[in-house]
């Protein structure tokens, strides 16, 4: 473990919020011209975990709206495993938020830290993209 890295079960350890949607790793064909991953292969892996968790919870097929407060904290390496969480935080008639957080587990290091985050919002929408009031 890295100095840096909270004490597991120490009050000021950061933990991943919600529930873990979408595992992947970051591949050479992701990264940019600094050799970092692109972020907007992250935030691809972002919008995909929030679908899943939208569909879950609105029984059907959503559309994304809106994304609010997007916030890259830190890079994402090649040979990281990205872990996506995703918590629903609103649900109204046709819409509902769900934040989303990126989590890297480094490479070498099995070091994990948040690497980015945003609230998303979609649409349960019917056959015809119509706006569709989300189930109880
Ligand atoms: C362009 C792209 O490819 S983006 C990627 C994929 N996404 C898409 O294709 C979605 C494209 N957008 C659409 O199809 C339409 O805008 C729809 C279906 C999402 C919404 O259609 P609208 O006619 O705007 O619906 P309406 O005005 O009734 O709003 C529906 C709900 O969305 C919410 N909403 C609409 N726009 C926004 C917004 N910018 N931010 C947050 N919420 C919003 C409304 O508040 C409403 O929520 P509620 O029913 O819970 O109160």
């Amino acid at each position: 473990m890295q100095d840096s890295e909270p004490v597991p079960g120490h009050a000021d350890e950061e933990m991943p919020q919600g529930d873990l949607t979408v595992r992947t790793i970051a591949m050479p064909a992701d990264t940019n011209a600094n050799g970092d991953i692109f972020g907007g292969w992250v935030l691809s892996q972002m919008d995909q975990a929030g679908g899943i968790a939208g569909v879950e919870r609105a029984r059907g097929r959503v559309v994304t709206v809106a994304l609010d407060g997007m916030t890259f904290l830190r890079p994402v390496a090649v040979g990281d495993v990205l872990c996506v969480y995703t918590r629903v935080s609103h649900v109204g008639r046709t819409s509902m938020k769900i934040e989303v957080e990126a989590w890297a587990r480094r490479f070498r290091t099995q070091h994990r830290e948040k690497v980015t985050r945003a609230t998303f919002t979609f649409v349960a929408i019917d056959d015809e993209g119509r706006p569709r009031a989300i189930p109880t």
